[in-house]
């Protein structure tokens, strides 16, 4: 895991890097711009492409300055630098590597007052601000920014995309620098993972720039990134002389007439991510699709779901995929409500607790896997992501339950004031079914007894990761491929 960081964060640990290594700002400022131009050079290989250098006065601007040095002695002639300067003072490294700039003969051109910026350039250097950005962009920088997006240039952001800010988006449309890639420092910033920073950028790959990653996961955030080797240490191998008793007894709750698909994707999902028994729960018209589709699963007679006590063999009772939000839907939930067990509750099984105002009598340790629209109803409207990220923090802490916040990052919020963030999954999964196929998948993980938050950082990453394999070859990944991809991805995590 690694622990995201504030912007003061970050400079405390530039600071004690700096103190610990016993070498300057400006050293380690080098080091940074040379990973950058590394990374740079890996995506722009032809030298004669014609490279525009925009550079603020702090440490951001610095480091625009040494990349454009280091860039030149690379062999990349076509070389252009400007320095913003509508208003703030020179940091004492930018100082430095100004002079370094002309020492090597690059001249840059000063931007005093608004006007017209050359556009010829086929590459971009967004320097202007980094970390230190605490306000929005005023007019001049907003005109310029402007300027820079409308090059139609590719744009490759130094730490931060000029105009976002590193822990969360400003509110309001974002007016700043637009950023194909960006090259970041040593962690991801905050903001990088809520939805609004995809106006700013395109992409960002992080660069290790040697800052003491023991000091920097000593810090307390509210924000931490799921990587590959906590899959390995989370996951535990299937035990000699095991059965299928071995690995709990499911039960979904989910489907319609119209809507038995969600129902068999969330069953395929449960089967494959290893519970030892899987039970469907679904109206009698589904019996013939299930029985041919899913021979392995069983399904519960719906006279059954009128018994509270009959659930007791059930190992985790899940609900909603396919559900619908009639009254019979509503019955089924208002019983699973009364067994005062924890639930795993998705899609309507979501909208029947907002409508009929339920969401109180959820017993703790319950899981819930909204997306945007369903928290919002769940949990009322937010005006931004950053808002509604810190709801869920709020709200899983107060009711003692973890919430999986749907989103291309999503946020797995489990009380105690921590979102650990799934870094897996591909733009070819945003399909139907998705959600139906996460949730079977965390079924099996809870039945077979993982704890919830445990459970819910192995299932996001293992249905992300899915898709991601199967993207690597396809245009579009379908729902009931991903979880067909399940074992073996489970397979690779634990060897890997
Ligand atoms: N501190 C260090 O040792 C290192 C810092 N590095 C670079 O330093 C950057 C941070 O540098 P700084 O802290 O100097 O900050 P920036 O260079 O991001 O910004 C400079 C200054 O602009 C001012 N400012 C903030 N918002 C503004 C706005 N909307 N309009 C006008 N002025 C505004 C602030 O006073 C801020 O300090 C990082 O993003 C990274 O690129 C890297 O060189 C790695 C090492
Ligand atoms: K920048």
């Amino acid at each position: 895991m690694q622990t995201i960081l504030t912007a003061q964060q970050m400079r405390l640990a530039d600071e004690h890097t700096i103190s610990q290594r016993s070498i300057s700002s400006l050293t380690l400022m080098e080091e940074a711009s040379r990973a950058f131009v590394n990374a740079f050079l890996a995506c722009e290989a032809d030298k004669k492409v014609s490279i525009h250098v925009f550079a603020g006065q702090g440490n951001n601007g610095g480091d625009g300055l040494a990349i454009a040095r280091l860039l030149q002695a690379e062999g990349y002639p076509g070389l252009q630098v400007s320095i913003a300067a509508f208003t703030g003072r020179q940091s004492a490294d930018f100082s430095v590597n100004l002079a370094r700039l002309k020492e090597a003969g690059i001249e840059p051109v000063w931007i005093t007052v608004p006007g017209r910026v050359p556009d010829s350039s086929a590459v971009v250097i967004d320097a202007l601000f980094g970390s230190g950005l605490n306000r929005p962009l005023d007019e001049n920088y907003n005109r310029l920014a402007a300027q820079i997006n409308h090059m139609g240039a590719r744009v490759y952001a130094v730490d931060v995309p000029s105009g976002l800010a590193s822990e969360r988006p400003f509110p309001g449309e974002y007016n700043g620098v637009r950023a194909l890639r960006t090259f970041t420092f040593q962690r991801p910033k905050r903001s990088f993972f809520l939805p609004e920073s995809a106006a700013a950028q395109q992409a960002f790959e992080v660069l290790d720039i040697g800052l003491d990653e023991r000091f920097i996961e000593s810090q307390h955030s509210d924000m931490v990134l799921l990587e590959p080797e906590d899959m390995r240490s989370l996951l535990r191998p299937r035990k000699p002389f095991s059965h299928k008793g071995t690995y709990g007894h499911a039960l979904l709750v989910a489907g319609s007439p119209a809507t038995m698909g969600a129902a068999l994707l969330a069953a395929k999902g449960c089967l494959n991510a290893g519970a030892g028994l899987t039970t469907l729960a679904i109206p009698a018209s589904g019996l013939t699709a299930l029985n041919t589709a899913l021979p392995e699963v069983m399904a519960l007679p719906e006279a059954e779901m009128a018994n509270a006590a009959g659930l007791a063999r059930f190992s985790v009772l899940a609900a909603g995929p396919g559900l619908g939000t009639d009254e019979s839907a509503a019955a089924k939930v208002n019983l699973l409500l009364t067994t005062g067990r924890p639930l795993l509750l998705d899609a309507d099984a979501l909208n029947i607790l907002a409508d009929r105002q339920w969401l109180d009598r959820l017993p703790c340790g319950s899981v819930l896997t909204p997306h945007m629209k369903e928290f919002d109803r769940l949990f009322g409207p937010a005006t931004d992501w950053n808002e509604r990220l810190e709801n869920a923090l709020g709200q899983a802490t107060a009711r003692k339950i973890t919430i999986v916040l749907k989103n291309q990052y999503t946020f797995v919020v489990p009380p105690g004031g921590r979102a650990f963030v799934n870094p897996t999954g591909d733009p070819a999964m945003a399909q139907g079914g998705m959600g139906d196929v996460l949730t079977g998948i965390l079924a099996a993980l809870l039945a077979q007894g993982y704890a919830a938050d445990d459970a819910c950082k192995i299932g996001c990453y293992i249905h992300g990761a899915a898709g991601m394999r199967l993207a690597s070859q396809q245009f579009v990944v379908s729902a009931s491929a991903v979880a067909a991809e399940i074992p073996a991805v489970l397979k690779h995590c634990l060897l890997n």
